[in-house]
């Protein structure tokens, strides 16, 4: 695959380049690129991979990898357009931002890979969707799937769909830690300790999310399993009915994925 470079290695970037090297990837074929030095100098001594500018690292390396901002993929692009040749495969990692975008930006004929991924694969249980753009083909489109696959799941959809994509799953980990936050509170105003009511909500949702990948049963039929007639449960989803949790959960990713569709037009 040779070298990579991961441009804007911030949150997501970081969490990238910490799979690679779990994965086995030679921490020599690693490059970072990063806006403040003292953070270049912070994934140089926590990886050992070399950090460099953006136009060094765009001459460097084989594949580049695009995690900064979505707002500020204009200026990166710029910074490196006249660095980047037919041979190299550009990865995009930015929430909105259309594979068109930046080809119209490069010099013709380079590979762009869109990729929508999320936090969780830090622990290698990563979610990323790939699509490819106009003159990525199919090795290209392995090449990006491999990178992501080094931590959690990879799945092809059409560009198309990205937008959902990000609502769904690159945001999604902040709705879930959102549910656990407010269960812990919940257990608080019952009386509990807060170390307690945390171990049993992490440890609820995680043995939850567990049973629905390990018995493939729908959601809906686990939940009626819990749900005893006439018992607490369905007194609990009762009042998560009355006040339509289910429908702001949808309105809530339909403005994910509205605001989605706006950043590739560079709206802050
Ligand atoms: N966080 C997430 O859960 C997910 C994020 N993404 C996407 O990943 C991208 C990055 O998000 P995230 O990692 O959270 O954001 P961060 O702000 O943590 O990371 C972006 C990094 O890029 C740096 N940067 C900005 N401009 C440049 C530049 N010109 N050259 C070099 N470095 C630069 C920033 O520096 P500085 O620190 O100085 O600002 C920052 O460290 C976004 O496009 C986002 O849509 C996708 C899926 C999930
Ligand atoms: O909030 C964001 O815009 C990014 C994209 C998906 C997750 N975080």
């Amino acid at each position: 695959m040779g070298t990579v470079a991961i441009l804007g290695a911030g949150v997501m970037g970081e969490t990238l380049l910490s799979g690679l090297i779990r994965s086995g990837r030679s921490a020599d074929e690693l490059i970072v690129t990063a806006r403040r030095p003292e953070r270049a100098e912070q994934l140089t001594d926590r990886y050992a991979v070399r950090a460099m500018s953006n136009v060094e690292a765009a001459q460097a390396a084989d594949t580049l990898v695009l995690v900064v901002k979505p707002q500020d993929m204009g200026g990166l692009v710029e910074e490196i357009r006249g660095h980047v040749t037919a041979g190299n495969l550009v990865v995009s990692l930015a929430a909105g931002i259309p594979t068109q975008y930046l080809e119209s930006r490069l010099p013709d004929g380079v590979a762009v890979v869109r990729v929508m991924p999320n936090t969780p694969a830090l622990v290698d249980q990563g979610m990323a969707a790939v699509s490819p753009g106009r003159s990525a083909d199919a090795a290209h489109l392995e090449e990006a799937a491999e990178l992501l696959r080094s931590c959690g799941r990879v799945v092809q959809v059409a560009e198309k769909h990205q937008d959902a994509v990000t609502a769904i799953s690159g945001s999604g980990p902040a709705y879930i830690f959102y549910v656990v936050e407010a269960m812990i509170e919940a257990g608080v105003v019952l009386g509990l300790p807060r170390p307690t009511a945390t171990e049993l909500v992490v440890q609820t949702l995680f043995g939850a999310a567990t049973m629905m990948r390990e018995t493939g049963q729908h959601p809906t039929v686990l939940r009626e399993q819990v749900t005893s007639p006439g018992g607490t449960t369905a007194a609990a989803l009762r009042q998560l009915d009355d006040h339509k949790v289910r429908a702001a959960f949808i309105t809530a990713m339909e403005a994910a994925a509205t605001r989605s569709h706006e950043l590739a037009s560079g709206n802050d």
